[in-house]
């Protein structure tokens, strides 16, 4: 089975527009872009497009690839003081001389709609979240859109990244899941992740994980976005080798990247009800 996010996020944001139509709101998400990267330049536009499909006002913050890190953090400042603003967006990764740890603490947490604030991240840990990170939850949406209950199920996460590795096994665990976390230094990768019911990969290597790595009947979530050596966008995923002996396995493209998107506008839309009347 393959778990279609392309599909799935078209589906979710559909009923989002809905459900921000009967609201009466109208939230609006700003987006931090410092530089010229063309992914980033991508996912910003793939963001705006995506906040005008639901009924989302979205504002871009472009600033030059040369932004000092009080430059950036100016904008974030004035962003969290503005009350027309509901998320704040900064588009990772930020060029090197910003430093990225300083911007992400500066955004209002009631605004971090991106789940990267500390306070958020402390939130999700702790068991009780407000605002998760946009691709792991999107990963836990996918999951259950295809009824797959993480509960009592051996889950392994190749990665152990702050923005996507640690937060998937953070909700995978809020899920009742045994919950492995496997990286660089772990011994016998394979041995670990053959184990899995459910395999989740944040590496970030083109086809990394291969056949032998994965048990049969897995369920294989791909989050790696990737170019191979012809330039071609894939997954941390050998997809064509792998997919036989899976039970859903999420294809790059069209798997997890949409489903990023339609939670961002979920997370967005959350803060403006938790800003306009309190919880949610
Ligand atoms: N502030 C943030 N920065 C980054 C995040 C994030 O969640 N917040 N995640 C990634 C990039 N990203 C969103 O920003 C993102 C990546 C990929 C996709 C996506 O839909 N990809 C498509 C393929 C698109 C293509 O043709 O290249 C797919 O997988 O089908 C969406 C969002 C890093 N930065």
């Amino acid at each position: 089975m393959i778990l279609d996010g392309k599909q799935t996020s078209e589906k979710r944001l559909a009923l989002l527009r809905e459900k921000i139509e009967e609201s009466g709101l109208y939230p609006r998400l700003a987006t931090v872009l410092v530089g010229e990267d063309p992914a980033s330049q991508l996912y910003v536009k793939m963001k705006h497009r995506a906040c005008e499909r639901v009924g989302i006002g979205s504002i871009a913050v472009d600033l030059p690839g040369t932004a000092t890190t009080q430059e950036v953090l100016d904008t974030v400042h004035r962003l969290n003081e503005d009350p027309m603003i509901d998320g704040i967006l900064v588009q990772l990764p930020l060029p090197p001389q910003v430093d990225t740890h300083s911007i992400i603490e500066a955004v209002s947490p009631e605004k971090d709609v991106d789940g990267f604030h500390p306070t958020n991240l402390g939130r999700l840990f702790s068991g009780s979240p407000v605002f998760s990170p946009c691709t792991p939850l999107g990963v836990m949406t996918l999951l259950a859109e295809y009824g797959i209950n993480p509960a009592g199920r051996r889950a392994v996460v190749i990665g152990r990244s702050i923005d996507v590795g640690r937060p998937m096994a953070a909700l995978l665990l809020n899920a009742d899941a045994t919950v492995t976390i496997c990286h660089s230094k772990t011994q016998d990768l394979a041995a670990v992740t053959s184990g899995a019911e459910i395999l989740v990969s944040a590496i970030g290597k083109a086809r990394f994980v291969t056949p032998e790595m994965v048990g049969d009947g897995a369920i294989v979530i791909d989050i790696g976005t990737n170019y191979d050596e012809n330039g071609k966008l894939c997954g941390d995923v050998d997809f064509d080798k792998v997919e036989w002996k899976t039970a859903g396995i999420s294809p790059v493209p069209g798997g997890v990247g949409p489903m990023t998107i339609a939670t961002l506008m979920e997370n967005t839309f959350a803060s403006a009800r938790l800003r306009s009347c309190g919880p949610l």
